[in-house]
């Protein structure tokens, strides 16, 4: 059984009040901090830099899992993990050389990820899982928060978890596979079914009135979806 996370996406937070609001969902019981960078170039959105994950470093004690939506992307990795990030995710199309990525990822001390947008390619994957410790599959297209999860992205989980089944089963390893977009209580339990075990959620989780309840509920759903399996 994997462990499953919740890792609410800050961008759906109160900027005003950050640092509480990460204090606030770190005691409701997420495991992961998911942070947003994008730069609108890459993406058609401007938000927080490693000024900002410098800023919050203090609030928690879990580990800031930085999604980075930017162009170029290698001039950047030094900065956040300087800042305390401890996950640094890059979109493939962004990099010049995606090998060369994912290695300064880990010389700079954190975990490397790729990430996909719906329409991208697992193909990317194939000759640098060495070097990945997470794949963030994106099931809406990237910039904003509040969109509608676009259903196909149940079959790329499914096809993506494969993938890495096959890769444990030849090296014993396991890649974390985490999923953004959409992610509500109605649909996390069936992505859990289809193998992912990382769940970002911004809307769902900073437009409840209650923390603690709504991520209780998707561990729930989580459970009920996969106890039988
Ligand atoms: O990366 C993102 C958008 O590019 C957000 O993390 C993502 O969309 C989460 O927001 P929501 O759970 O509200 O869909």
């Amino acid at each position: 059984m994997p462990e499953y996370r919740i890792a609410p996406s800050i961008l759906s937070a109160d900027f005003a009040r950050l640092g509480e609001e990460v204090r606030n969902v770190s005691e409701a019981g997420a495991s992961l901090i998911h942070f947003d960078v994008m730069d609108n170039h890459y993406v058609p959105n401007l938000t927080i830099g490693p000024l900002v994950c410098e800023a919050i470093r203090p609030y928690t004690d879990l580990p800031i899992d930085v999604h980075l939506m930017v162009k170029p992307v290698d001039r950047i990795i030094p900065d956040f993990a300087k800042a305390g990030a401890n996950i640094i995710t890059f979109h493939p199309e962004a990099s010049d050389h995606v090998d060369r990525s994912l290695s300064l990822i880990r010389e700079h001390g954190c975990q490397s990820g790729l990430v996909f947008t719906p329409a991208t390619s697992l193909d990317y994957l194939d000759y640098v899982l060495d070097k990945v410790d997470m794949v963030l599959l994106m099931s809406v297209n990237p910039g904003f928060g509040g969109q509608k999860f676009i259903p196909a992205m149940m079959d790329k989980a499914r096809a993506a978890r494969a993938k890495l089944d096959k890769y444990k089963e030849q090296t014993g390893r396991h890649i974390a596979l985490e999923i953004d977009g959409g992610v509500k209580v109605d649909n996390i339990g069936e992505l859990a079914a289809a193998g992912v075990d990382t769940f970002v959620a911004g809307s769902a989780i900073f437009g409840h009135p209650d923390y603690k309840a709504i991520i209780a509920e998707m561990h729930r759903q989580i459970a009920l979806h996969t106890q039988a399996q």
